[in-house]
């Protein structure tokens, strides 16, 4: 990893991208800390996502989905969202991750995720963890 200098007067996202299980969230939560930025696994939107709909007909259900993502475009939602997966079981986090695959090869579904992200993080000062084939640009 090559280094990052900041100076206190820049205000900057830091986009993590790379596979599953490679540790974003790890070296994201360390820079975050480090920074006084605030981290944001972008895969718990998926997961929430699938633990909320998990029983829902994902076709029937699609637009039910959508205007639920709508409602999050909001940072006072972030904690719930975290809060919601932190404290799944292990079983809740194998089946939200189950369902939160199906989810997330939908174009429109990542569209509004993505969409979340960009509203949440016009603030800055956010280091954010992608699925390396999911990466989105922040603005
Ligand atoms: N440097 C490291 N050395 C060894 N194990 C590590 C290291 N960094 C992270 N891990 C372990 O690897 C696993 C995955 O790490 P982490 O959750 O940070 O990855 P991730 O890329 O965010 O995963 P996901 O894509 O599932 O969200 C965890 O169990 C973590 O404790
Ligand atoms: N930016 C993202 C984040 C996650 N996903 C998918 C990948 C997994 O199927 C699921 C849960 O992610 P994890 O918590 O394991 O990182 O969501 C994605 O497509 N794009």
């Amino acid at each position: 990893m090559s280094g990052v200098l900041l100076t206190d007067t820049e205000e900057i996202n830091i986009a993590i991208n790379s596979k599953t299980a490679s540790g974003k969230t790890s070296v994201g939560k360390l820079i975050a800390e480090k920074l006084h930025y605030q981290f944001i696994d972008t895969g718990v939107f998926y997961r929430y996502l699938g633990f909320k709909f998990q029983s829902d007909n994902f076709k029937t259900n699609f637009y039910k989905i959508i205007d639920h993502l709508n409602n999050l475009k909001n940072e006072n939602h972030l904690d719930e969202i975290n809060t919601t997966v932190e404290n799944f079981s292990k079983e809740e986090y194998f089946l939200s991750g189950k369902k939160a695959a199906i989810l997330a090869e939908n174009d429109k579904i990542r569209e509004a995720i993505n969409s979340i992200l960009h509203e949440i993080t016009k603030k800055k000062e956010f280091v954010v963890g992608f699925e390396a084939s999911t990466t989105i640009r922040l603005r």
